[in-house]
């Protein structure tokens, strides 16, 4: 069986394909600038039969209107020409789609119905960057693969299991009845994943973790014996840590002062908290890479663009092992969480006291998969795991599957 993935971004969508039950993927890829002038799609395809070999692969750059452009020339190269691995369409028998904002409606994996796709939109308003573009994937998928079974994996599925001391805010309960007004948690899929990586790598399924998900979406999570009990990410996906573009906690006044004496619209806050906060706010920069380079450079903004990053980390550090009474392990994951050393150093300074205690040459060594970067003696352990919520997806559609037959 062929399960494809499809994580559906604004301008952007990753997918993978992936032979079932071997969960070999067979390809994967990047499609960007989705609407730009010029899109670009990064196409790989592994060598199944020598699972170690790097993947073959190819760059193109051509306009890509729209989400349909996208998938419809993903469709086209895993179909046609020398880097085909499969022969047609229907070969795919599920397609998986990562969806941000289930809701509470939503606390595992669903097969889409057009009731599953109306609970979606309805969904638009909490994650406005994210729940429409995953619905368009969906709608495209639909049509390019009209005999698959269609599957949402949700990011806020696995935080559904936060007691409600952890995901209520003190605001009057009508809020909470009524509108559903909560805690959420976002990277769901990615928590869940590395979580379960390193409670087998502790060979104690019952650790208490706390996982760093650190991407342009950056979320933490305290979890035991692989249940959430509580994470950064709330209602919508800008609480919490300092991100790529947005803001991470705000005491609520400054909202209300924008709002209030300086005019804003509620749009005009919204994509001030979404796409003009954070590290871009603090530093001119989103992406994490230029940042290292002008703090390299000695640039003062981003020297305390990136203390900030690291100083709410600990913060959450302290507070979830309060939460979990305990501590087996903390996991950086993400773009930057697995790549960035200089973050991973500073968020682990001086936390010996805390039973963190960081190996400096190991937290620079590069190597691919699960690393142990702390020293022989730290009490809990530091580790850097590879996400992979793709698998996560594709192997949670399987699951949903084999349950209905
Ligand atoms: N080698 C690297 N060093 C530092 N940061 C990196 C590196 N590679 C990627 N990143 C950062 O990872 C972030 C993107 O992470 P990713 O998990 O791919 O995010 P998303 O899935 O939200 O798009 C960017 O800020 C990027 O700069
Ligand atoms: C929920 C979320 O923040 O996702 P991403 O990191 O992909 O933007
Ligand atoms: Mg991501």
């Amino acid at each position: 069986m062929n399960i494809f993935v499809v994580n559906s971004g604004s301008s952007s969508i990753k997918y993978q394909l992936f032979r079932w039950p071997s969960e070999q993927p067979v390809s994967s890829g990047l499609v960007e600038r989705i609407g730009q002038e010029q899109g670009s799609i990064t196409h790989k395809v592994f060598d199944t039969a020598h699972p170690d070999a790097p993947p073959t692969g190819k760059h193109l750059t051509l306009s890509l209107p729209d989400h349909e452009a996208g998938l419809r020339e993903v469709v086209r190269l895993l179909t046609e020409g020398e880097g085909r691995v499969i022969q047609d369409p229907a070969e795919i028998a599920v397609v998986g789609h990562r969806v941000v904002h289930g809701g509470e409606a939503f606390a595992a994996t669903t097969l889409i119905t057009d009731e599953v796709k109306a609970e979606i939109r309805r969904l638009f308003a909490l994650a406005p960057l994210h729940n429409p573009a995953n619905a368009l994937g969906i709608d495209v998928a639909e049509r390019l693969f009209p005999q698959a079974r269609q599957v949402a994996v949700f990011d806020t599925a696995f935080h559904q299991t936060l007691p409600e001391h952890a995901f209520r805010y003190a605001l009057p309960e009508a809020l909470y009845t009524e509108h559903r007004i909560r805690k959420y948690g976002f990277h769901g899929t990615s928590h869940q994943y590395v979580a379960a990586q390193a409670a087998a790598h502790l060979h104690n399924p019952d650790a208490r973790l706390i996982t760093i998900h650190l991407g342009n979406g950056c979320s933490m999570a305290a979890v035991r014996g692989r249940r959430a009990l509580d994470t950064t990410m709330g209602f919508g996906p800008l609480a919490g840590l300092v991100m790529g573009t947005r803001s991470g906690d705000l005491d609520p006044s400054v909202l209300l002062h924008l709002l209030g004496p300086l005019g804003y619209s509620a749009e005009q806050v919204s994509a001030l908290l979404n796409k003009e906060s954070g590290m871009l706010g603090l530093s001119g920069f989103s992406d994490m890479r230029d940042i290292t380079r002008a703090l390299n450079d000695g640039d003062a903004r981003a020297e305390l663009a990136y203390r900030l990053y690291a100083y709410r980390i600990r913060q959450y550090i302290g507070a979830y092992a309060a939460v979990l009474g305990g501590l087996e392990a903390i996991v950086f994951t993400a773009g930057v969480g697995e790549n960035d050393a200089l973050v991973r150093s500073r968020v682990c300074q001086d936390m010996e006291f805390f039973g963190l205690a960081l190996d400096e040459a190991r937290n620079q060594q590069r190597a691919p998969g699960l690393r142990d970067i702390s020293t022989d003696d730290s009490r809990a352990r530091i580790l850097v795991i590879p996400t992979n919520e793709e698998l996560e997806i594709a192997r949670q559609c399987a699951e949903l599957l084999a349950d209905q037959q």
